[in-house]
Parts: C-alpha cells; structure tokens; sequence
C-alpha cells in the first residue's frame, strides 16, 4: 500500500464503513472541545470538519466501558471530549505549543497521534445531572496534577484528594476493562489497540 491508499481525508469519514459516528455509541454524551473555544487554542480548531467519529472497534470498545460504568456506578456517564482528529488539526495544535516545554502534552505530528487514526479518545464522567465529576484538573490542563504517573505523590502532598482519585479511577477501571490503555501525562486521554501497530497499519485521517 502506497502512502496515498494509507490516508483517508476527513470529509470522507461520514461514508466510510471502518469509522461509527460517536453519536451512535450507547450510553456516551459528546462535547468536542476543539470544535468550540473552549479549549487551551481558544478557538474552534476543527472549523465546519465533522470530527464526531471513531474508528469501529474503538466506538465499540467505548459502549462496552459505558456499559461498565452503568453497571458499577449507577447514573454516572462518560462524555467524549475529543476523539478522531485529523493530521491538519494535529498539526496546527502542535504549532500552537511549538518552543515550549507544553509539547510533552502532544504527540508530535510527524509521529502521528493516535487519535488521528480514530483509535484515541479524550473522555471524563458525568454525574446524574450532567455536571462533570471532579478530576483535580480539567481538561488539557498541561501540569503535573493532570498526570496519572504523579497522582500518589499529588494526593501526599494534597495537591490532589482521595475523591477526586477515586473518580478518574473510576473513569480508568471502565476505560481498561474495555481494552484502552493510559498514558502517563493526561487522565483524559486512552488508546485503543497497540499504538505502534496502528501507526503501521491504518490509515491516516488527514
Ligand atoms: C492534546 C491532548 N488532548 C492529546 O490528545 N494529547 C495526546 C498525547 C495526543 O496528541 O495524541
Ligand atoms: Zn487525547
């Protein structure tokens, strides 16, 4: 396969049969942070792209955490804060941060995301009346409090506290039992499936 049979353009995701609409998965609520300002860029990244997508065993995979979490933590729920993001995006995020120490919170473009294969998704919890539960941090917040590898260090020196752990391990307990792996930098953020076999093998959305 050629490097252009390994890419699919954004505009061609609605119809392509490998990717499932996010809308579609059971249980999840959807608010993409890079389509609005409200995210570290402060403006709508995405422009009119149609980003609400992943790739099918991730989308899959999504449905069996939230089906998790109905039946462990009654009333709570996930909501998708990114999900596929295509290389352009990618792109301009990184030259955003360019220059600064920030990029260790990226991958950098030329080794691809793996959200830009649509099999990475950002994602916090819900609470029965739709407020976000408390993380200890928000969204992209680029510091050390947002990494799982410093949590226990976090909540010694009371930086973090046991409740708000208690959440995102609840988040991380769905989001493994359903076959996505963490990173060490963002408790937001899980991949699904190996990542050095998705960066050979799927194809790129651009
Ligand atoms: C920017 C942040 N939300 C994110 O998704 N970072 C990961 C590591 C990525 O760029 O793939
Ligand atoms: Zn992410």
């Amino acid at each position: 396969m050629n490097a252009a049979e390994r890419t699919i353009a954004c505009e061609d995701i609605a119809s392509h049969p490998a990717f499932q609409p996010l809308l579609s998965v059971p249980g999840v609520a959807v608010d993409l942070r890079y389509a609005t300002p409200d995210n570290f860029v402060g403006r709508a990244v995405y422009g009119g792209l149609d980003c609400a997508y992943l790739r099918r065993e991730a989308a899959e995979a999504l449905a069996r955490a939230a089906d998790w979490l109905a039946r462990h933590h009654s009333g709570v729920q996930l909501v998708v804060l990114d999900a596929l993001r295509p290389q352009r995006v990618q792109e301009a995020l990184w030259a955003e941060l360019e220059g600064t120490p920030l990029t260790q919170y990226l991958a950098h473009p030329a080794r691809r995301s793996i959200h830009s294969f649509g099999m990475a998704v950002d994602v916090t919890l819900l609470d029965a009346q739709g407020r976000e539960l408390d993380m200890g941090t928000g969204f992209d917040e680029m510091t050390p409090a947002s990494h799982p590898e410093f949590e226990a260090e976090q909540l010694a020196q009371g930086g973090l506290t046991a409740a708000q752990l208690t959440h995102r391990g609840w988040l991380r307990a769905a989001m493994r039992f359903a076959g996505f792996q963490t990173i060490s930098t963002e408790w937001w953020h899980f991949d699904f499936g190996d990542r050095e076999w998705v960066r050979r093998t799927l194809p790129l959305v651009i």
